[in-house]
């Protein structure tokens, strides 16, 4: 009798017929879900850590370290002894399936105290995130000692993951904020090749980095050693999260041309205005006073393409959001917007300040997120996530 993954013939890195077999690697030199195609589900949890000592930072990592490695792998439900509370919520049923599941963690400026020892071995460029001028900012909604990003085909994947992660760190870990993202489930199942489209009606992560192409991400994304950053970050990433509500109501009120004038892009094909597809590359040159695309559009002022800025400065992996109503009766609905670099200085807070008064701040006010560094991945079963740092 085959298993039912047999019966299933999955193959690594093909869609598989039933997708809940698709697997992601666990251990590796960088986390999964950076490179990763987007799934169709997120949650972006932030913790508080409520161990006090090194000691148990380490138990930390270690348990998380095996949640993660037995979620991304999937298994059989443990059976239940009716005296203790069931080993698992259950809510996936008797089989953990892994639906492409990632976790990737990440650690914020605040892990780095006088409670842990850590100080010395800060990452040379992580820090508190500040307001930016357009941020109405919710305490409630930002900074955190740890993120975790949470990513699988389908959301009771996700909850399944939370829910399990929650249950075995009750005295290790306390939730900060959290909120669930999502990009169409047509999107995600074409492996990146179809760009989602966000709640503006734009497609968003056109321009991005070739996931694919490693030199390229080695340059941009991962820290590779050197440059005055501590050795054991060497295999990581800096990981900036923004949640950042629309307005949507008046959004869907502004002409087609003010929208597209806002972005730089054509709503329909994704295409740079006066170009015909989506990912033909803008030539700014030929366009120097705005005519075409704007001197203050979207995409001109993230990535204004001299050879100053240089080109592609951050993978950007963003979710949409949406919730209930606002107190004075808006929809509450945005985007989390989430990027990796190998400096935060040069990427999201170099991009950021040149989007400071963009056009479409009209449309937008970031509340919340926070900016942390996601730990190297842990290469196989003889180490831990974390690993590095703790005995940096
Ligand atoms: C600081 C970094 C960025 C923030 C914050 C940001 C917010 C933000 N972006 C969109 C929608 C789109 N962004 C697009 C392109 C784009 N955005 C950034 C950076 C930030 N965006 C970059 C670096 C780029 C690429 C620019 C380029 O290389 O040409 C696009 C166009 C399509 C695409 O390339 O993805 C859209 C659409 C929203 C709605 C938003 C916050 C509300
Ligand atoms: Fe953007």
């Amino acid at each position: 009798e085959k298993t039912p993954e047999a019966k299933n013939e999955y193959t690594p890195g093909t869609v598989s017929p039933d997708e809940r077999w698709g697997k992601q690697p666990y251990y590796g030199e960088h986390q999964a879900g950076i490179l990763t195609p987007q799934q169709a589900s997120m949650m972006l949890v932030s913790f508080d850590v409520l161990a006090t000592n090194k000691a148990d930072l380490e138990r930390l990592f270690r348990l998380l370290d095996s949640r993660f490695a037995f979620l991304t792998k999937g298994g059989t439900a443990p059976s239940m002894d009716p005296k203790f509370p069931p080993m698992d919520s259950g809510v996936m049923g008797a089989e953990i399936y892994p639906d492409n599941l990632t976790m990737t963690l990440s650690v914020g400026d605040s892990l780095f105290d006088e409670r842990f020892g850590l100080a010395p071995h800060k990452p040379l460029k992580l820090q508190r995130m500040t307001r930016f001028p357009n941020d109405s900012l919710d305490a409630k909604l930002c900074h955190g000692d740890l993120s975790l990003q949470i990513c699988a085909n389908n959301s009771d994947t996700v909850v399944h993951a939370l829910r399990d992660i929650i249950k075995y760190t009750p005295d290790l870990l306390s939730v900060r904020w959290r909120r669930d993202g999502f990009i169409s489930s047509h999107a995600a199942r074409s492996q990146g090749k179809e760009t989602p489209i966000n709640l503006l009606g734009f497609k968003d992560g056109t321009a991005n980095p070739d996931a694919k192409d490693k030199p390229l991400m080695d340059k941009v994304i991962w820290v590779t050693g050197g440059q005055g950053e501590p050795a054991w970050t060497v295999g990581g990433s800096y990981q900036v999260t923004r949640l950042i509500p629309f307005k949507v109501e008046s959004w869907d009120r502004t002409p087609l041309q003010e929208q597209q004038s806002i972005f730089g892009r054509d709503k329909a094909t994704g295409a740079p205005l006066g170009m015909e597809k989506e990912h033909d590359v803008p030539d700014y040159e030929k366009d120097p006073d705005g005519k075409t695309i704007r001197l203050d559009a979207h995409i001109r002022l993230a990535n204004p393409r001299t050879k100053a800025t240089g080109d592609s400065l951050m993978l950007r992996r963003g979710y949409s959001y949406s919730l209930g109503v606002t107190n004075s009766g808006q929809l509450e609905m945005g985007l989390v917007f989430v990027c990796y670099q190998h400096d935060l200085e040069k990427g999201f807070l170099t991009v950021q300040k040149r989007l400071n008064g963009e056009a479409l701040e009209e449309y937008i006010r970031p509340n919340g997120g926070g900016f942390f560094f996601t730990l190297p991945g842990n290469k196989d079963e003889s180490h831990y996530l974390g690993q590095s740092l703790i005995e940096a």
